[in-house]
């Protein structure tokens, strides 16, 4: 914060914005309850204070978590404060909590009692904190809608200027959404308005920044890119909109996501290195193209562990990757050990039949090797289950499951092809042989995965209606899907929560992912 706000003063800012809960990274969550926690929070306060305080600086907005000193309710706000020539000249606590999906807000916060505009500069700025500026009944279409509108207030008080300072993660369409949420306030009310939110990754969140700033036409003016900071001046009066391409392409902004969740988790986490189990399939190899733009080549390792079922291919194929790739690569044969297993358990398995015990062991010798590599020298694992897999618990609990942060279980399948496509876009990064080859987990002979899983253009469908949209059975049959196929997979999507429960936590891109903003029970019956 500091070094931005330095860079722009040069360039003799009025005000200088930053976003929400700024100081701590969103959510900061149970942290929030530590008193040490609120009190650096206390210090790093004092010190943006400082900052303005010579009177030729700018003002500058930021967003902090704020103790209330009441002993009634939670005890803190989630606030906005504007800092000028020294001192704090206005407060603007957040009025409306969110507590769906990711978002936790009312377990710590309490809300704001009023909104209050401020006299700045010749102009009555009126301060909102991100979901204050959500009371829009066009994006609540299941009737869920807040009573006050914090915008609405603000600007009947007689506001000349709006900003909302914003921690708003990534999700495929929303950037859409977040324009025309602000271009209808600005439009509304003929203010203009600057919205200014969080870029980086946050765990199983992704905020992929993308501010920003409307004249009083509702026109935009400027606009940041995405997923990287960056920090420009906004003259507010311009009249010279932005035309043509605004929106940047869902699936290269999925690609982009993804490449900074990694990152940030990595860098955030300590890690320098990932380690990638690469099977000559189609999950490891984007998994292994995002890590190496997240982390550069020399800092992702691949390793090929053929087992007596892998085919040829799977070394050859996964070598070229990473050839394409320029990451290192090494081959380990599990089979000599899945042998060993399975003489070590023949006694006691003498009277069985070979089953999914069998596949699995091999899943498991190869987590084992890669948390070998981890533990040896320091490597995250990176697991690559897709959403489909997560959701039908295709997958091998402390096999293939394996890992600390599960790159694509937010995406699903088809949509793991869609991103190759685009990673092979200029060039062939990803071989083709990898792209066209039929989905298999080669635990055994002549094993697809559309021997045991419905078509993934028709799973993948159906796990977005039941996960993201919530629709009954029935519904989604009514949408021209097979009920038979219908029910199999959403008993099955409710049977494998345990899988989830236990499985590293993974990067949300879609409107809902499996994880925190997800809360099944485990152990359930009820009928469908
Ligand atoms: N409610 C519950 N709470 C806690 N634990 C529960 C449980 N229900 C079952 N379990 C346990 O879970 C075990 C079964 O889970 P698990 O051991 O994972 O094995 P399971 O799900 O039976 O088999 C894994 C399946 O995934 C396929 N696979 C594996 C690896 C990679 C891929 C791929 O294409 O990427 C596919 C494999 O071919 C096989 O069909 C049971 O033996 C039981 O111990
Ligand atoms: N022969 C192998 N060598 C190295 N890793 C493997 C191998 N087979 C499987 N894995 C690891 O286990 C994961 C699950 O792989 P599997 O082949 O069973 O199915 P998949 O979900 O279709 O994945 P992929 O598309 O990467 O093959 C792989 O992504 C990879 O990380
Ligand atoms: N931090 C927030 O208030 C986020 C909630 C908001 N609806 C968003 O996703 O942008």
């Amino acid at each position: 914060m500091k070094q931005f706000y330095n860079e722009l003063l040069p360039q003799k800012p009025d005000l200088i914005v930053f976003p929400e809960l700024c100081v701590v990274g969103y959510p900061p969550k149970d942290l929030l309850e530590r008193w040490w926690f609120i009190e650096q929070i206390q210090k790093a306060k004092e010190e943006l204070i400082a900052l303005t305080s010579s009177s030729f600086h700018p003002g500058i907005v930021f967003g902090l978590p704020l103790p209330t000193g009441e002993k009634q309710g939670k005890g803190l706000v989630n606030a906005a404060l504007l800092a000028f020539q020294g001192k704090i000249i206005h407060q603007q606590n957040k009025s409306l909590l969110p507590t769906y999906d990711v978002f936790d807000e009312t377990r710590y916060f309490d809300p704001a009692q009023q909104q209050e505009l401020v006299a700045f500069k010749g102009e009555l700025l009126g301060i909102s904190v991100c979901e204050d500026a959500w009371n829009d009944p066009e994006f609540w279409p299941k009737g869920r809608r807040y009573q006050l509108d914090p915008i609405q207030v603000m600007a009947e008080k007689g506001a000349t200027c709006l900003v909302n300072i914003s921690a708003s993660p990534f999700q495929i369409g929303k950037e859409k959404v977040r324009f025309r949420l602000i271009h209808n306030h600005s439009q509304r009310f003929h203010l203009p308005f600057v919205y200014v939110n969080q870029v980086g990754g946050n765990d199983d969140l992704i905020f992929d920044g993308k501010s920003l700033a409307c004249n009083n036409q509702g026109d935009f003016i400027k606009k940041a890119p995405g997923f990287r900071e960056w920090a420009r001046i906004v003259d507010l009066a311009d009249q010279s909109t932005l035309i043509g391409d605004l929106f940047q392409d869902s699936i290269e902004s999925v690609f982009d996501a993804l490449v900074l969740g990694v990152q940030d988790y990595m860098k955030k986490c300590g890690f320098k290195k990932a380690v990638i189990g690469l099977s000559g399939g189609i999950d490891s190899a984007l998994t292994a193209v995002i890590a190496t733009r997240a982390v550069g080549p020399n800092n992702v390792l691949g390793i090929s562990m053929p087992s007596p079922y892998s085919s040829a291919g799977s070394i050859e194929d996964s070598q070229r990757l990473s050839e394409n790739l320029g990451i290192p690569f090494e081959v380990i044969p599990i089979s000599s050990i899945y042998f060993s297993y399975l003489k070590t358990l023949s006694k006691s398995f003498a009277e069985t039949k070979k089953d999914t015990t069998e596949e699995n062991l091999q899943a498991r010798i190869r987590g084992n090797i890669l948390m070998a590599f981890s533990n040896k020298y320091g490597y995250l694992l990176l697991s690559t289950g897709n959403k489909s897999e997560m959701a039908t618990g295709y997958c091998t609990l402390y096999g293939d499951m394996s890992g600390g942060l599960a790159v694509l279980s937010d995406v699903p399948k088809t949509m793991v092809y869609q991103i190759a496509d685009y990673v092979n876009h200029k060039s062939e990064i990803i071989p083709r042989e990898i792209i066209q080859k039929a989905p298999s987990a080669e635990l055994k002979p002549n094993q697809y995965d559309q021997d045991t899983l419905p078509p993934y253009p028709v799973l993948d469908q159906i796990i977005e209606l039941w996960i993201e949209d919530g629709l009954s059975v029935e519904e989604i049959a009514a949408r021209g899907f097979d009920r038979k196929t219908v029910l199999w997979t959403v008993k099955r999507i409710d049977r494998n929560e345990y899988k989830r429960k236990q499985a590293p936590p993974g990067l949300k891109v879609t409107s809902k992912a499996f994880g925190s903003g997800r809360r099944m029970p485990i152990a359930t019956d009820y009928s469908y």
